[in-house]
């Protein structure tokens, strides 16, 4: 399913929770929006879905008007389902229950036979690796597998468009990982378009075809994970997704002059909001320590640890901190005074700096 929002607002009483958003996405897509806690990813995903009315703007879902200041499709008159961060199973039925009912119930769903239905039955709990839990309720099962359970049923009646909110969230780190895998393969196996709402940038990054960077109810990027990390076009984006240092100084053409020094960093792929603004963006991973050197960039080590490939560094450069990633083959001491420089082998500048 294809969807196209056009200057879509929402107001909450006076405070504005969307503001102008536009997008436009292809059929089977994975979109993952992404933002801080509160920059109305939730409202977003909600208006697609029909739970909520927009105050301006259209939603249309394969071309149609969906939703608009005067309209609004209920959810069940929309080809989509809905994958909650709290899973919302019904502690009383048990997994095949749970999957029954929804294909019995979905709109779009062909009527099925008995058999046909406990064909499909079968068939969805085996694509979630649940096939041996069917008789379970709820409550003999782990959070990973509650939340299989909630995506079996969303997909069940294989919608064209499934929405998800923060699906993982309440999963531990490592099941969380192992969970980006089965979405993965269950977008690969239904073929339906995905919008997926998360405030975690590993799972956007790992997972979606496009990411939406959302902040404060507006959009800052639209992009490819790779566009998004590696061509930030904000400030708020390099630092949400990259974690990146911002460094203030001056550019001039593809040289960049750090605030009070006369050194010269070359770059030539930094956007024009960070020319305009005179700010150097730079990951943890594309920051260089050196033995300190007096016509470098100097900073002072005020904490380091060990994660196990890398040692993560805090430095106070002229009272602002600067965090650097470097492997462990070099290592220097918390108090220890040392020169940053952008790497030349890791950034994405592949060219020696001219200084
Ligand atoms: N029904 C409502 N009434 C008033 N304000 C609301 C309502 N729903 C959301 N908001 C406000 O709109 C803003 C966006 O909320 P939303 O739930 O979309 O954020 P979010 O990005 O999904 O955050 P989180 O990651 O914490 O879920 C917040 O400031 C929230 O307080």
């Amino acid at each position: 399913m294809t969807a196209e929002i056009r200057q879509l607002n929402k107001f909450f009483g006076n405070f504005q929770a969307l503001k102008d958003i536009n997008l436009e996405t292809s059929e089977g897509e994975f979109i993952a929006i992404l933002g801080p806690s509160g920059c109305g990813k939730t409202t977003l995903l909600r208006l697609l879905a029909g739970f909520s009315a927009p105050s301006g703007g259209e939603i249309y879902l394969d071309g149609e008007a969906v939703a608009s200041k005067t309209m609004n499709v209920p959810p069940e008159k929309r080809n989509l389902n809905m994958v909650f961060q709290s899973f919302a199973l019904w502690p009383h039925m048990n997994i095949e229950d749970h999957i029954r009912f929804a294909l019995k119930n979905h709109r779009y769903m062909e009527k099925l036979n008995s058999k046909e239905m406990n064909e499909r039955i079968d068939e969805i709990l085996r694509i979630v690796g649940l096939e041996q839990f069917k008789h379970r309720l709820p409550g003999e099962l782990s959070g990973g597998q509650k939340q299989r359970v909630s995506l079996a049923r969303a997909i069940a009646p294989a919608p064209r468009l499934l929405l998800m909110d923060e699906p993982l969230s309440n999963l531990d780190a490592e099941l969380r990982i192992e969970m980006r895998r089965e979405i993965q393969k269950i977008h690969k196996i239904t073929k339906a378009s995905i919008v997926y709402v998360t405030h975690d940038q590993g799972e956007a990054l790992a997972m979606a075809d496009r990411i939406i960077v959302m902040n404060d109810g507006k959009i800052e990027q639209i992009g490819t994970p790779e566009e998004i990390y590696e061509s930030p076009e904000t400030s708020f984006v390099a630092t949400f997704v990259g974690k990146a240092n911002l460094f203030k100084g001056a550019w001039k053409d593809e040289v960049f002059k750090p605030e009070g020094t006369q050194l010269a960093w070359r770059q030539n792929n930094v956007t024009g909001s960070f020319i305009k603004d005179g700010i150097f963006p730079l990951r943890p991973e594309q920051i260089r320590l050196t033995k300190a050197e007096e016509e470098k960039l100097q900073g002072r080590i005020m904490t380091k640890q060990f994660q196990g490939k890398e040692y993560h560094y805090s430095l106070d450069v002229n009272g602002r901190t600067v965090i650097v990633h470097m492997p462990i083959n070099e290592s220097y001491e918390i108090g220890e005074t040392v020169s940053i420089e952008p790497d030349i082998i890791w950034g994405w500048d592949k060219k020696a700096p001219e200084n």
